[in-house]
């Protein structure tokens, strides 16, 4: 699929914009804090719904309005759509083809995109909480069961919490009510891990693949799902769920001990071997960073595997974050295959051998200009 054209109105520091891009590499070029973040953000939050920098919907507004709207025409195999995110004071509104969606679960998804910025490169020697956002942005995007179980489950950790606060402060006595969450949270959490070990099994095939080839066959890249619940490679929903409430009853005291849900797939972490060790602790920077972008790009193949095409790319200034071995095997796996948008304050010379054809836009202050490949 690729981004045909986009229109922005009052989105960040864009007034009124129309781009028509190309359906191979699109390169955004400016200096800092002309508004090239928010050009990859704005096709971010049109497949997504929201926002890869922050949870705060008024800050997508331009400063002197009061909405926002953004447009694009989306090529895919057999259809073309049109997509529309208004952001406005009361919330926002997607339509799909000019019908407005009920639900944003149903409008997610019908373009799939992976941004891969310089955070990424810490996906492996990050925190689990960043590796866990990257499994549910990504496996949310591919399948709407995934994120609409995930919404359940983050409504019943709330719920759950703040009822352990409450025994924990003995202002609630009642167990049998902690015992509905319980059950209730152990299901939608059965139902997660289980589709989270589907995935990371097929991301795991790609990635593999990936590091074998950066690295001349020398490493062997595994993942292992790190959880609470014992042999859940052997284990379907229904186990999944009859283990993860025995974990809730045998530890019912602690939970209300700390006034928190201890277990269940929030809490839990993948971690990834190479050679049999664990890359987060025994890996070199070099190593960490050749994984992190051997799991992106596994992404790419993943999306095509389950939507049946290639999902569009962004790239938020990482060229220059990657030795140039890094920066061929990413371009060379993109090339003639994924719409990329990529920003750079200024392209090195290596980029330039590299990158075929590129559209080039220049960014000068939220003003966008078609500029000649140099
Ligand atoms: N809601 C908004 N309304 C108007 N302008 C905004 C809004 N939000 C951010 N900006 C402006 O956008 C600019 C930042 O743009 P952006 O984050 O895209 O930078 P960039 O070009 O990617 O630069 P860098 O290379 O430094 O990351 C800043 O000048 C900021 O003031």
């Amino acid at each position: 699929m690729y981004l045909k054209e986009m229109t922005l109105k009052n989105f960040r520091n864009y007034r009124d914009v129309n781009l028509v891009f190309s359906p191979q590499i699109n390169v955004l070029i400016g200096e800092n804090a002309q508004g090239k973040t928010n050009l990859l953000e704005a096709i971010y939050v049109l497949a997504m719904a929201r926002s890869h920098r922050t949870n705060n919907e008024r800050e997508l507004v331009n400063f002197a309005k009061d909405e926002a709207l953004i447009q694009g025409i989306l090529e895919r195999k057999l259809s073309k759509l049109k997509l529309e995110l208004f952001l406005g004071k009361k919330g926002k509104k997607a339509k799909v083809n000019h019908l407005e969606q009920a639900k944003l679960s149903q409008y997610i998804g019908q373009m799939n995109v992976i941004l891969f910025a310089p955070e990424d490169l810490a996906l492996v020697k990050g925190s689990p909480a960043v590796r866990r956002k990257f499994i549910d942005m990504e496996f949310g995007q591919i399948d709407a069961h995934y994120l609409y179980n995930l919404s359940q489950y983050r409504v019943l950790l709330k719920q759950r919490n703040h009822y352990l606060k409450q025994l924990q402060l003995k202002k609630a006595k009642d167990l049998v009510l902690l015992e509905v969450l319980s059950d209730q949270i152990a299901a939608f959490g059965a139902e997660i891990i289980a589709k989270r070990i589907i995935f990371l099994d097929e991301l795991e095939k790609y990635a593999q693949g990936v590091q074998a080839q950066i690295t001349g066959q020398k490493e062997e890249l595994k993942f292992n799902y790190d959880t609470s619940v014992e042999n859940i490679y052997e284990k379907d929903v229904k186990q999944l769920y009859t283990d993860l409430k025995k974990l809730y009853e045998t530890n019912q005291n602690k939970e209300i001990f700390q006034g928190s849900t201890l277990y269940g797939p929030h809490r839990d972490d993948v971690q990834f071997l190479i050679n049999k060790k664990n890359v987060q602790v025994f890996g070199s920077q070099g190593q960490q960073r050749t994984t992190a972008l051997a799991v992106k790009l596994a992404e790419i193949d993943v999306m095509k595997n389950e939507t049946g095409e290639y999902p569009i790319l962004l790239l938020d200034d990482v060229l220059s974050e990657l030795d140039g071995a890094r920066q061929t095997q990413l371009l060379r796996a993109i090339q003639d295959r994924v719409q990329t948008f990529l920003t750079t304050p200024s392209m090195s010379e290596v980029t330039r051998k590299l990158i075929k054809d590129p559209k080039v836009f220049r960014i000068e202050a939220g003003n966008i200009k078609n500029e000649e490949f140099r």
